[in-house]
């Protein structure tokens, strides 16, 4: 900002607030467009006003009266003017058609006063309709890009029109290029992101198209006297006259270019890239050219990101199909484990990857070719530790990050990891990697480029080409792009959930074992409380029992029922002279008949030693007596391999009477047994007061 002191008339000091190029008009009025508080030191040619009056003049002696008031009256209450206003100025003896733009900046009305073109408007309109339909049917994205920089070239009459395309970094790749004449290649060369600062890149949101018609021209500075030049310094920043700053003209110098365009390629989320036209000599650009131009672009961008949700949208039917595949797979229940193995190839395909490794559970299983086992490990601790959002964990440059740093990688340069949550305390992980891409860069402009990117070799000019040095890009694998990083997210879901779906199959299976277990357990449990396990028939606990359940019903029900006890004879003398086991067989097979012998609804058991009990339900004392006998002279039949003697038994028969206990029954049983032992063995009699059945034959 320079400033003049008062002059000798004492007339107030001027000063300069900013510069536009010299290709157009620009004022600055107040808030409400009513007066004028800064405009440019070219004015004068325009309005046949000197300078100092221009600065003093109401809008209405500059613009004219209807054109200031069209002007007051469109700009109120809107942040920019509807359309720009034509109007035929009288300029010394001619005429010259002009058009006027406004917008607002702070409390002010910045007001863009530019010559418009020699092509008629119907001329120009025709043909901004073929290029538009010419864009519109381009079914690939490099027919697209070569279709735009061709259809500019034609409206502006640049002689390099081209595309530059964005990486993540913000360094530029010319993907698309239009040449007339002997103007150099920069098709396949690289822009630096130090040519595209942060700052630069905000200025296109708020005046997208950036027109310097004359690289060279001196700019116009813009003047205010001094009460009237408290302005931001930034006042101009959205005016398409905006002089280029000296860096920006030395680095068109650079390029040889004598005029410049540049027009962002942009949808509402991303800035994609930049149209770019070059003149080597200055060329005028009619402001309707300029907004042929930037219309011809706007249409190439839908048209571009169309086909890119198109080209996505393929992409994403493959994983999909993959994801199907897995979905099958999962009802089979097949462990991650063995996924891995199965789809790794398809994977790898996929991700354009070269190896992939699920960690599930802590354990490692991996496909392709993937980093040593200790630098997995340390890499998983890391992302435990380091990365504690859902979504994915990705470089492109592992040496250079902090996670992957110092990891023998082994070639490895691309990772991308996506947390799976299984469960709430550790996340299982699927990790992808891609190799090293070494990649040649052609640097549009020399030495920009050097120290820029890491672990790349020095820029080196190219022989025989002014404008490109070459450099060898390596330590980079290609970029995890946006939609490869969801279609992760999408496979690792998929398999969280075939994981889940296998852990709780695994754990159900052990649940049933234990089930089954516990089931065994539990019946040998109750064999042991209620069998005998010599024999095989109820135990002591378990008849008495029953004993006491037949009792409460006879007491109940008045239903009569008996107990046998029987025990064999001489049972000692079988153990003593044929041995201890004989005599557990002699036990055996003198259960076994019995108990077949039963009734369903009778009952044996062991009493003891050599003792046991029969429980005769729904018995009286003849049907008892009967039942002793029959198995008096069953046992007398029972025959043991390898015993030369038969067996005997001394039954005991006791009939249940109302009051009686457990105790007062068998003890009746157990005297009347008595009783058959005195009175000579192998006969059944019955407790005191009944007849006893006579033995012996
Ligand atoms: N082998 C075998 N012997 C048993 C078992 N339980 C008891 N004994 C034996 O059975 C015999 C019973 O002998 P005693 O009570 O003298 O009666 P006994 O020899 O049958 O004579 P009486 O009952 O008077 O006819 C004892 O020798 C016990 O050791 C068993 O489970 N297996």
């Amino acid at each position: 900002m320079t400033s003049s002191s008062p002059d000798s008339a004492g007339r107030p000091a001027i000063r300069t607030i900013g510069r536009i190029q010299p290709c157009g008009w620009l004022l600055v009025l107040d808030a409400e467009a009513s007066s004028v508080l800064q405009a440019s030191a070219n004015l004068p040619e325009l309005t046949g006003l000197p300078m100092s009056q221009v600065l003093r003049a109401r809008p209405a002696e500059l613009l004219g009266r209807r054109l200031a008031i069209r002007l007051k009256q469109e700009i109120k209450g809107r942040s920019r003017l509807p359309a720009p206003l034509a109007i035929t100025r009288r300029v010394g003896e001619g005429s010259m058609k002009v058009q006027v733009n406004a917008h607002r900046r702070g409390d002010r009305v910045i007001v863009e006063i530019e010559p418009l073109g020699p092509m008629g408007q119907r001329r120009l309109m025709a043909l901004v309709n073929e290029w538009l339909r010419r864009i519109g049917e381009a079914e690939s994205r490099d027919r697209l890009l070569d279709t735009l920089v061709e259809g500019v070239a034609q409206l502006t009459g640049h002689d390099r029109v081209l595309v530059c395309r964005f990486d993540a970094d913000w360094h530029g790749k010319v993907v698309a290029e239009h040449r007339h004449g002997p103007v150099a290649s920069l098709l396949g060369q690289h822009f630096p992101a130090s040519d595209f600062p942060a700052q630069a890149r905000s200025l296109i949101e708020q005046n997208p198209v950036r027109s310097v018609p004359d690289v060279q021209a001196r700019p116009v500075e813009v003047l205010a006297y001094q009460e009237n030049s408290g302005a931001m310094r930034d006042d101009l920043a959205a005016c398409v006259l905006r002089a280029p700053s000296p860096e920006q003209v030395s680095y068109q110098e650079h390029l040889g270019v004598g005029a410049m365009l540049s027009i962002p390629i942009q949808s509402q989320q991303e800035l994609w890239g930049l149209l770019i036209g070059h003149a080597m000599a200055p060329v005028p650009l009619a402001p309707a050219i300029r907004e042929a131009a930037r219309a011809l672009v706007q249409m190439a961008a839908q048209r571009l990101f169309l086909l890119r949700a198109r080209q996505e949208a393929r992409y994403l039917q493959r994983v999909q199909d993959s994801r199907d595949l897995l979905t099958r797979a999962r009802r089979r229940l097949p462990s991650p484990e063995s996924l891995v193995q199965r789809h790794g190839a398809e994977w790898l395909a996929l991700f354009r990857a070269q190896g992939v490794t699920l960690v599930h559970h802590g354990q490692l299983v991996s496909f392709g070719q993937v980093p040593s086992l200790e630098a997995l490990d340390t890499l998983v601790s890391r992302l435990e530790a380091q990365h504690t959002h859902e979504g994915p964990w990705y470089t492109a440059n592992a040496e250079m990050q902090a996670m992957t740093q110092g990891l023998a990688l082994d070639g490895i340069c691309g990772v991308l990891a996506i947390p799976l949550r299984l469960n709430t305390q550790r996340r299982d992980w699927l990790l992808l990697f891609r190799p090293e891409q070494v990649e040649t860069l052609y640097w549009a402009v020399p030495g920009a480029a050097a120290g820029d990117r890491s672990g790349s070799a020095p820029a080196q000019p190219l022989p025989g080409r002014h404008s490109a040095w070459r450099e060898e890009v390596s330590g980079r694998s290609i970029a995890w792009e946006r939609i490869e990083r969801l279609a992760a997210m999408d496979l690792g879901e998929d398999l969280a959930l075939a994981a889940s779906v296998h852990e709780i199959e695994r754990l159900n299976a052990r649940l049933h074992q234990e089930q089954q277990a516990l089931a065994d357990a539990n019946r040998r449990l109750e064999q042991l409380a209620h069998f005998d396990s010599l024999t095989g028939v109820w135990n002591r606990y378990r008849i008495e029992q029953a004993i006491d359940v037949e009792l409460a019903a006879a007491e109940r029900y008045g239903r009569s029922f008996a107990l046998l006890l029987f025990d064999a004879d001489h049972f000692k003398r079988i153990n003593d002279r044929f041995g201890h086991e004989m005599g557990d067989r002699v036990l055996r097979e003198l259960a076994r008949r019995v108990g077949q012998s039963l009734r369903g609804c009778d009952h044996l058991g062991r009493w003891g030693g050599e003792e046991f009990v029969v429980l005769a339900t729904e018995t009286d004392r003849e049907a008892a007596v009967g039942l002793g006998e029959r198995l008096r002279r069953l046992i007398a039949e029972v025959a043991v391999e390898g015993l030369p003697l038969s067996i005997t038994a001394s039954i005991g028969v006791a009939l249940w009477q109302p009051g009686d206990s457990r105790k007062t029954l068998v003890k009746r049983a157990d005297q009347a047994m008595y009783r058959a032992k005195t009175l000579g063995r192998d006969r059944v009699c019955l407790e005191d007061g009944g007849a006893d059945a006579s033995p012996v034959t």
